[in-house]
């Protein structure tokens, strides 16, 4: 049985300071799918997301983002979430003050007393976090960037959104936590929360359902992740010449 479309990108183009970054480009998401989005430096994976999350600064020169059947082109980042869509930063956010339970708190809509339950402490271990180590500790410049990271996809899991944009999870994060992303990955699978998963890496590419890769602003590519990472590293990483027009897709 098809799974229901949750996400559809339609002809997206940004504009910024004169130059065309995203140029026309076309996707689908499945509830519960993770399709994973790779490219070279440079190629617009960020502006994607950030075009998708509606953020200041991104609004696209032409397209359509239609999500779980309601056009949000247009709508205000805060908005979106209330929608069900959500990103996780490249950098993970500092919030001065706020501690590891006041910011699950906040995410999960719960009262802070409800931060220490079952459900809450399990998505911190999921993440490798120990919840009696780090429930009270402030989300500052004392935590790595890598803890930090794991925090927020640990209050994103609690969200429990229809689709979440992860831009670069493995960004900052040691070797280990890389299965904590794969678990992580999983629990949205499991929740039918649709994963963008924007990398660089061939590694985690392959936790994807299916993989697109980006070149020049426009989706070139859509395959399965084992075909896409051997197309990113053979031909796309030495390429000198980034012009999709002038490369053949692989069958
Ligand atoms: N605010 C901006 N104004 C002008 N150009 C920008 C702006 N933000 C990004 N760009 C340019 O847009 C292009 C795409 O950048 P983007 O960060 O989306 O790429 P990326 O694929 O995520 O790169 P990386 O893999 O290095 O993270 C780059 O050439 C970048 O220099």
């Amino acid at each position: 049985m098809e799974r229901e479309k949750i996400l559809k990108v339609k002809d997206l183009e940004l504009v910024l300071e004169k130059t065309d970054i995203l140029k026309g480009l076309n996707f689908e998401l499945q509830a519960g799918e993770v399709l994973g989005i790779i490219g070279p430096n440079g190629c617009g994976k960020s502006s994607l997301a950030y075009t998708l999350m509606g953020l200041d600064g991104y609004k696209p020169a032409g397209g359509r983002v239609i999500f779980k059947g309601v056009d949000i082109t247009d709508l205000k980042p805060y908005e979106r979430a209330w929608e069900g869509l959500t990103l996780a930063w490249q950098e993970p956010a500092r919030f001065e003050g706020i501690s590891v339970r006041e910011f699950l708190a906040l995410g999960r809509k719960h009262r802070e007393s409800e931060v220490g339950s079952g459900e809450i402490r399990r998505a911190l271990q999921d993440v490798a976090i120990n919840p009696d180590q780090y429930l009270d500790r402030s989300i500052d410049e004392t935590l790595s960037g890598g803890e930090r990271k794991r925090i927020e996809l640990a209050s994103i899991l609690l969200m429990n959104p229809d689709a979440v944009i992860l831009d670069e999870p493995d960004s900052g994060v040691d070797v280990v936590a890389l299965n904590n992303i794969e678990e992580v990955i999983n629990n949205f699978r499991e929740n039918n929360t649709g994963v963008i998963l924007i990398t660089h890496s061939e590694e985690m590419l392959e936790m994807a359902d299916r993989a697109a890769l980006i070149c020049q602003g426009k989706i070139f590519m859509e395959n399965s992740p084992a075909k896409i990472s051997s197309y990113f590293k053979d031909e796309c990483l030495p390429c000198e010449d980034q012009d999709p027009a002038k490369h053949k897709e692989v069958s």
